[in-house]
């Protein structure tokens, strides 16, 4: 199976627990990754037989964008879901990182992995 990636995409978001976090925007980044089949496209040099990155990413801050989340896990599952409903991928692996969260790190984050049922 072959892997179309974006890695490090910027989202700037209200997201957080606290009430502080409420108010402001804070960034995340996130890698995703979408399983499928990239023969037809390479072969055909066909855009429409794959996965646009560039259609997924708007998709996808646009999502995280649309309401305030307190948990960066909310956001891994939803991305996850996204994709998996609305591109042709039968897995997908979602890191969220939080760079900002903790003084003493330079990052944390999630990383999920979700399949179609
Ligand atoms: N596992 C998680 N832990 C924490 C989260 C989170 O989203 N997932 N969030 C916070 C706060 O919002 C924090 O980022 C404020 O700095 C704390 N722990």
């Amino acid at each position: 199976m072959d892997i179309v990636f974006i890695k490090q995409l910027q989202v700037d978001t209200v997201i957080g627990v606290y009430d502080w976090e409420k108010t402001i925007q804070q960034r995340l980044l996130l890698d995703l990754e979408l399983m499928t089949d990239i023969s037809n496209a390479a072969k055909q040099d066909d855009i429409r037989q794959t996965l646009d990155y560039a259609v997924i990413a708007q998709r996808v801050i646009g999502l995280i964008t649309a309401q305030p989340l307190e948990l960066i896990e909310t956001v891994a599952e939803r991305v996850a879901q996204l994709l998996l409903n609305e591109f042709a991928t039968t897995q997908v692996k979602v890191s969220v990182q939080k760079p900002g969260a903790l003084e003493q790190a330079e990052t944390v984050g999630v990383t999920i992995v979700r399949s179609r049922s």
